[in-house]
């Protein structure tokens, strides 16, 4: 059964990561209906995670001239304070999940946190507002398939989400548990 129109909400998320959008998607239809360009926007750095978002929300919604919804994901490695955080892509692409690991063989501590925080713009000149998941696991070896990041190396108790299922992955994860408090806020939104 669809949603009647009037009910629906539409939003247009700005990503240049096709996983992302897939599992947004997977998440929020058909209540919420996603739609996507691709853009690569610039992400400032030495800023909280929260500004970093806020500011790639307001770059999309200047460059749309419209509603946007972006996110920004950070990988936070709790004995090395919180990162790589932030710059958990350009780690990745340049050591990959091994290079992951080795970065925590100094210390006993392989607990990390994945953290994910949508933003949601109504369009240019408006304040977005932002919802952010949290996601708390350790550090391991690869296991399972390499579709999606560092998917592999992320255990959540006691199974990577690489070895989840796709439904699996996204009751639990900090994408999910973001867009929990997105659903929520666009609920209430549609009956005030
Ligand atoms: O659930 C996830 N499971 C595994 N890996 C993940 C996940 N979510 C993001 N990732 C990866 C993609 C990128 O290497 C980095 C985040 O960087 P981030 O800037 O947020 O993503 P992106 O540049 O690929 O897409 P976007 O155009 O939305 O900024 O972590
Ligand atoms: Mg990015």
């Amino acid at each position: 059964m669809t949603t009647p129109t009037a009910a629906r909400h539409i939003v247009n998320f700005i990503t240049g990561n096709a996983n992302k959008l897939g599992e947004v998607k997977a998440i929020l239809e058909p209540a919420i209906q996603v739609e996507s360009q691709t853009l690569d926007l610039i992400e400032i750095q030495g800023a909280s995670l929260e500004e970093v978002t806020l500011d790639k929300c307001r770059r999309a919604a200047d460059l749309i001239q419209g509603p946007v919804l972006v996110e920004d994901t950070c990988l936070c490695f709790n004995a090395l304070n919180g990162l790589p955080g932030p710059y958990i892509k350009w780690f990745l692409t340049s050591i990959g999940h091994e290079g992951l690991n080795n970065l925590l063989a100094a210390y006993p501590d392989k607990s990390a946190k994945a953290v994910c925080t949508f933003a949601y713009s109504p369009g240019p000149g408006h304040e977005p507002i932002l919802f952010q998941g949290i996601t708390e696991g350790k550090i391991v070896p690869a296991r399972g398939p390499s579709n999606f990041g560092w998917d592999p190396i992320f255990e959540y108790e006691g199974k990577t989400y690489a070895e989840m299922s796709k439904s699996e992955k996204n009751q639990i994860s900090h994408r999910g548990r973001a867009l929990a408090k997105l659903q929520a806020w666009f609920a209430k939104e549609m009956t005030s």
